[in-house]
């Protein structure tokens, strides 16, 4: 069993008020993780310190075996975009192109990666991304074919953990299970780690492990 996220007494405040204090936490390589905890109880803020979009004041977060938080910001934005994929609340697709060139953006960040036009396809067929999609500007979509979109972007260039932030808050109860689905099927495809951060309890059971923030960090009242 490899390990995948690693965390060794990660403390982060902001402006001076503590909001993580994490004496230990990893995940096994392959899991998916469905993370909980109240609004404002530092769920994103831990997100984005794994990603390396935040660092910590102190302590390590390790992914993959590399201690992401030592990285130059250029080495950092370079692992990000070679290891990791993120969908977050905000699809981060550019609104004046067409889907088909948003993909091709993200798949142009691959960070040095082959890209591998069949795994392409296959994304884009199990995420039902039809020819007429294809075309359309990404401002032109509905909140559920946006998040479609984003999930076919994070995980084109076969990252080895996901990172997914209340992905599904904008679709009804049918495509947001059908939306998890798939991408917990096409993560286990390319043997990625999963972590999958919502208030929505409800979805914990497409999951292998479920865990509230509280329960590893230990900062008063969070
Ligand atoms: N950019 C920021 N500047 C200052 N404080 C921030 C910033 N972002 C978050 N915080 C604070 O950090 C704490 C944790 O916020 P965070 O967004 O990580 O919580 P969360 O669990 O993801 O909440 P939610 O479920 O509502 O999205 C909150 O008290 C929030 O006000």
């Amino acid at each position: 069993m490899t390990v995948a996220v690693k965390l060794t007494d990660v403390r982060f405040a902001w402006q001076q008020a503590p909001v993580l204090d994490i004496p230990e936490w990893q995940l096994t390589s392959g899991d998916s993780l469905f993370l909980y905890g109240p609004s404002g109880s530092g769920k994103s803020t831990l997100l984005n310190l794994l990603c390396g979009v935040l660092t910590p004041q102190s302590g390590q977060v390790k992914i993959l075996g590399t201690a992401i938080n030592q990285l130059s910001p250029g080495k950092r934005d370079r692992f990000r975009a070679r290891h990791i994929g993120m969908v977050f609340q905000q699809f981060n697709l550019l609104p004046y192109l067409s889907v088909k060139d948003n993909i091709a953006l993200a798949a142009s960040f691959s960070g040095g990666r082959q890209l591998d036009a069949d795994w392409r396809h296959t994304l884009i067929e199990r995420l039902e991304l039809t020819d007429d999609i294809l075309q359309r500007k990404a401002s032109d979509l509905s909140v559920g074919q946006q998040q479609r979109v984003a999930v076919v972007r994070a995980l084109l260039n076969k990252p080895e953990l996901i990172i997914a932030d209340e992905p599904t808050s904008a679709l009804d109860s049918d495509l947001r299970d059908h939306f998890i689905e798939l991408l917990l099927s096409s993560a286990e495809q390319s043997n990625a780690t999963v972590i999958f951060v919502s208030h929505d309890k409800d979805l914990a059971r497409h999951f292998d492990h479920h865990q509230n923030l509280a329960e590893i960090n230990q900062v008063e009242g969070r």
